[in-house]
């Protein structure tokens, strides 16, 4: 945090690298059953298959999280999106095992998390992994300075170095001003900048976000993405978010895991989510999205034509959003040509464009279409049960098993301490949750 420069830097080149970018967290086949004898489930195919329904009529288990695969990549805000119910708050809290894994791997930075002892969770909760919750779980009786200088307290850090480094952080999330105020006089979207500036200022290598804006108005939240986006662009931080607002992960996601059923349906950046649904529960769930906002010229682009290469006229880049290139080939009555790094890679013009707009099938769609496997409505690679073009190392469960969402019965979901009552959220909570 106090060299954003080369945090940016950081950031640039992970984003920059894509796929190559280390993984922080890497998940392979995890499962969250509750329910008695809840690791036969897992281990025994036959019920592994089950849908939720006989799952539960069978057994009396509920499969929260199913056989779920995926990297979370340095540098990158990797969004958990899915209906109530879905799963999402069980698969987070696995991460760092608040909610103890049924089976599967968690490895962060190359370490079995399945294998920490107690003392090396603390540790990983308190220094690598700072959760924000949605209800902030301040401590009333402090200031702000006081309930953002807690975890470094906890951390062991003297009272004047975390009272600097706390003032700094609230200065950042933008209560510079409010140090000396207490919970209760500060607005819900004033309390939650307090609750990320706690996260923040134990330095975590990653920050995990439960819902943290849900219990906010439309433009408080707002605000709040702005300043998420901005603290990633700023400091290059990785962040896993949970939300089961899709234009909140469409905003903040470099990638989105949308799940389902305890099963992760797609794995994809938005462009894909939306671009290319891996299959009919997907489709549904962006159907309202305006493309033309989330879909760039990459999509929509055709092949340039030798003359086109080395025309002049107008250009855009390829991350350039569908609906800004219509602005760019309005104004200038002309294709405009897609530089990347200074080499034409397509071209966009009306017609392409208006193709997206229109929801029709565009060139890159056909290219798409090409390597998906038959019958499996969408761009899903049938061994690997992948999103074809998802950039590798994530894996998606093929489709879900078709049965409702589970998200009635959810009492007591986290069954931990780190949101309840007046419980402190973050680093002190994470340890009392165990
Ligand atoms: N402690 C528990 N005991 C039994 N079932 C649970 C428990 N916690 C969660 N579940 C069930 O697991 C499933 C997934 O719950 P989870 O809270 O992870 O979903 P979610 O997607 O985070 O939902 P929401 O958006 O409502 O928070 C649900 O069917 C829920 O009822």
């Amino acid at each position: 945090m106090s060299a954003p420069t080369a945090a940016v830097a950081a950031a640039d080149s992970a984003a920059a690298s894509g796929a190559e970018a280390p993984p922080v967290f890497s998940v392979d086949g995890l499962w969250k059953v509750f329910g008695p004898r809840a690791d036969r489930v897992p281990a025994d195919p036959a019920l592994a298959s089950l849908d939720a329904a006989e799952l539960r009529a069978r057994t009396g288990c509920t499969a929260a999280v199913r056989d779920v695969s995926f990297d979370v990549r340095k540098g990158e805000v990797f969004v958990v999106m899915g209906l109530s119910g879905s799963g999402k708050s069980t698969l987070v809290r696995c991460l760092t095992r608040l909610i103890e894994p049924t089976a599967g791997r968690i490895v962060i930075d190359g370490e079995d998390v399945r294998a920490m002892d107690k003392a090396r969770l603390r540790e990983l909760r308190r220094h690598r992994a700072a959760m924000v919750f949605q209800h902030f779980g301040l401590l009333p009786h402090r200031t702000v300075l006081d309930n953002v200088a807690y975890g470094l307290e906890i951390q062991g850090m003297g009272r004047a170095a975390r009272r600097e480094k706390a003032a700094e952080v609230v200065a950042k999330v933008g209560l510079a001003g409010m140090e000396h105020r207490r919970p209760a006089q500060l607005s819900g979207g004033q309390r939650q900048r307090v609750g990320l500036a706690r996260a923040l200022a134990v330095d975590p290598e990653v920050l995990l976000f439960d819902e943290p804006f849900s219990a906010l108005d439309p433009l408080i939240r707002r605000d709040m993405q702005d300043e998420v986006a901005r603290l990633h662009r700023e400091e290059g931080r990785t962040m896993v978010f949970i939300t089961h607002d899709l234009q909140e992960a469409l905003r903040l996601g470099d990638r989105i895991a949308l799940m389902r059923d305890g099963r992760v349906v797609q794995l994809g950046t938005p462009e894909e989510i939306v671009g290319a649904p891996a299959d009919d529960y997907v489709r549904a769930f962006v159907q309202d999205v305006p493309r033309e906002q989330v879909l760039t010229v990459r999509t929509a682009m055709r092949p340039a034509s030798p003359a086109e290469r080395t025309a002049t006229g107008p250009t855009v880049a390829p991350g350039t959003t569908v609906s800004e290139a219509i602005e760019t080939v309005a104004a200038a009555g002309a294709p405009a040509r897609v530089l990347d790094e200074g080499e034409c890679v397509g071209v966009v013009d009306a017609e392409t464009l208006l193709h997206v707009v229109a929801g029709h099938p565009t060139p890159s769609d056909a290219a798409d279409r090409s390597v998906a496997e038959p019958g499996t409505g969408g761009p899903v690679d049938g061994a690997a049960g992948r999103p074809a073009d998802s950039g590798g190392g994530a894996g998606a469960s093929t489709t879900a098993d078709g049965s409702a969402v589970a998200g009635s019965a959810k009492a007591g979901t986290s069954a931990s301490a780190d949101e309840a009552g007046e419980a402190p959220a973050g680093p002190a909570a994470s340890e009392e949750s165990v």
